[in-house]
């Protein structure tokens, strides 16, 4: 077997090695840490992870290069599992409303928020939207993030906006280092014109944008923003139905603000993950954790709505909750890109060991956009995404917060940086 790249002398080698599946309780703490480490690859594939010197039956050339990892920490590529990529326009107008103590919510109702984001993402051409995403992956890819999820919803009853956001992903996809999965969520807002009769834009969303969307191969998951004022638990379970008929893994936006029940839906319906969650009911928890849905929390978003509530991690993890983390970054609750930020806030705010929140960016994000085979952990077979962190421990990524630690990101097995 001949090596095209080995990483040798990691101080700290976070691996995550174990099963593929979502990681709950104390196998959240299981790192799988390798001092002074080595990991060869072959193309993008990782052929070795071990202690110490490569074993004989890998073979180096002159061609082989080599990265030191003295004094380094090497973790799987990060995956933000979350966010709304694809977008026009900002919101930074919204600032001022915020801290007045104008809620979220009443700044959809009153039209903007989500609505003025649909406004900038439908002025905006194909190739602005791809230049704007770009350098929103830009930015992760050199803060550690190498595959991102993407949601559509800035076209909402435009399916023609819908469907533009999600061939920006595609191209992105294909011509950027970053690997993009995409959701389609044209459920994101109830459209000014659907006001009296949100049930008419359910239905369209179930009968022509849901089958076309399959049809098209543009998502591979769809998902709801299921809220008061937005859709209720009886439109989401339809919308999500429909979308698993025609092979879109659900997703939902659950219990953000208000309990709705968002979590018991996700339960009862098996949804891959149920996102924010800041809300959830105990009984939501506990039905979560009996089918394992993964709770996708994105601490980022509570901090930027400054409403002093973040999710329940600790009882979650309790109970038996995998749990992955995310940015979330979207032009309005949550404008950034930095998902190190993110896992500071999850452990210095919702108290998640520094073991629990890597693991929450790594093997659980992978199973969140079921990609647990192939990525999450840094295992022989597995796809070579990784990240040389310029720290002395794992816990210094964590306590030394709001600065991007990362020296060196390997996509695919080449070095990008
Ligand atoms: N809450 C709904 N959707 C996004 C926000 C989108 C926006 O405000 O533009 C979220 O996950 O936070
Ligand atoms: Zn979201």
């Amino acid at each position: 077997m001949k090596a095209t790249l080995v990483i040798e002398n990691i101080s700290n080698l976070i691996t995550l090695k174990g099963e593929n599946k979502p990681r709950t309780g104390l196998d959240m703490k299981d790192i799988g840490l390798i001092k002074n480490g080595i990991v060869a690859v072959d193309g993008d594939k990782i052929i070795y992870v071990g202690e110490g010197s490569l074993p004989s039956h890998i073979e180096i050339n002159e061609k082989t290069v080599f990265v030191d990892g003295k004094d380094k920490t090497v973790t799987p590529g990060l995956i933000d599992s979350h966010t709304h990529l694809v977008h026009g326009g900002s919101r930074e107008n919204e600032l001022a409303m915020k801290l007045e103590g104008v809620e979220y919510l009443d700044i959809l109702k009153k039209g903007g928020g989500i609505h003025s984001t649909v406004k900038s993402t439908k002025e905006a051409g194909f190739e602005e939207l791809y230049e704007k995403a770009k350098k929103s992956l830009d930015t992760m890819i050199s803060y550690g993030v190498t595959t991102v999820e993407a949601k559509s919803g800035y076209g909402i009853d435009d399916f023609d906006v819908e469907i533009k956001q999600m061939d920006v992903a595609k191209k992105l996809n294909e011509n950027h280092p970053v690997d993009i999965v995409s959701t389609f969520m044209g459920a994101h807002a109830i459209p000014e014109k659907y006001g009296d009769n949100p049930d008419r834009f359910v239905d369209i969303i179930v009968e022509k944008m849901v089958p076309e969307v399959s049809k098209r191969k543009l998502a591979k998951f769809c998902d709801v923003f299921c809220e008061e004022g937005v859709f209720t638990i009886e439109q989401s379970r339809k919308i999500l139905e429909a979308g698993r008929k025609y092979g879109l893994i659900p997703k939902i936006h659950a219990d953000e603000i208000k309990p709705l029940g968002g979590a018991e839906l996700a339960a009862e319906i098996n949804c891959i993950t149920a996102d924010h969650l800041v809300a959830a009911s105990n009984e939501g928890i506990k039905k979560m954790a009996e089918k394992k849905v993964i709770a996708n929390l994105l601490p980022g978003t509570s901090f930027n709505l400054q409403t002093g509530k973040f999710a329940r991690a600790r009882e979650m993890i309790e109970a038996g909750v995998p749990i992955s983390l995310s940015t979330d970054y979207n032009p309005g609750s949550c404008p950034t890109e930095n998902l190190q930020l993110i896992m500071s806030f999850a452990s210095l705010i919702m108290k998640m060991t520094p073991e629990e929140v890597i693991t929450a960016v790594t093997i659980n994000g992978a199973c969140a956009l079921k990609l647990e085979e192939e990525k999450g952990s840094l295992e022989k077979g597995k796809k070579a995404d990784l990240v040389i962190f310029d720290v002395p421990n794992l816990n210094y990524i964590i306590y030394h917060f709001g600065i991007n630690h990362v020296e060196k990101v390997i996509k695919d097995g080449i070095v990008i940086n």
